[in-house]
């Protein structure tokens, strides 16, 4: 066991870029952190970020977004970071809406975007003493 915090990072195609660029900017504080990550999402964020500690799931697509939702049934995650693409028909909306329904159903943190990721991690990653 370990008492590093845990979060989930996840992606749409279209808000990766963004998402790399909020962890690139926020690197010194996620390396204290244990990554659970999509499975092209975690490729992006580990080729940008070497030093990240990401466990890749599977493909969002193919049952990645559903792992992520098994992590939070189980208590096992401090956050999601999910930046969600509002603009593009998903193939797996199901997924997406299963997985921020159980953060929700969960009371886990939850954003979807770089403005409310900033709050969850300096409050999380920052806490006052
Ligand atoms: O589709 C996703 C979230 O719904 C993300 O999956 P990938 O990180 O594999 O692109």
């Amino acid at each position: 066991m370990t008492d590093r915090l845990k979060f989930a990072l996840v992606a749409h195609d279209a808000c990766k870029p963004a998402l790399v660029d909020w962890a690139t900017k926020h690197a010194s504080l996620l390396e204290g952190v244990d990554i659970y990550a999509t499975g092209t999402t975690g490729g992006k964020l580990q080729d940008s970020n070497p030093k990240l500690n990401i466990h890749r799931f599977k493909s969002g697509p193919l049952g990645g977004d559903q792992q992520i939702g098994a992590l939070i049934c189980e208590g096992k995650l401090d956050a999601l970071i999910f930046f969600i693409d509002p603009l593009s028909p998903m193939p797996h909306d199901v997924d997406v809406k299963a997985l921020t329904r159980l953060a929700i159903v969960y009371d886990l943190p939850m954003a979807s975007s770089p403005a409310t990721a900033n709050f969850i991690v300096q409050a999380l990653c920052n806490p006052p003493a």
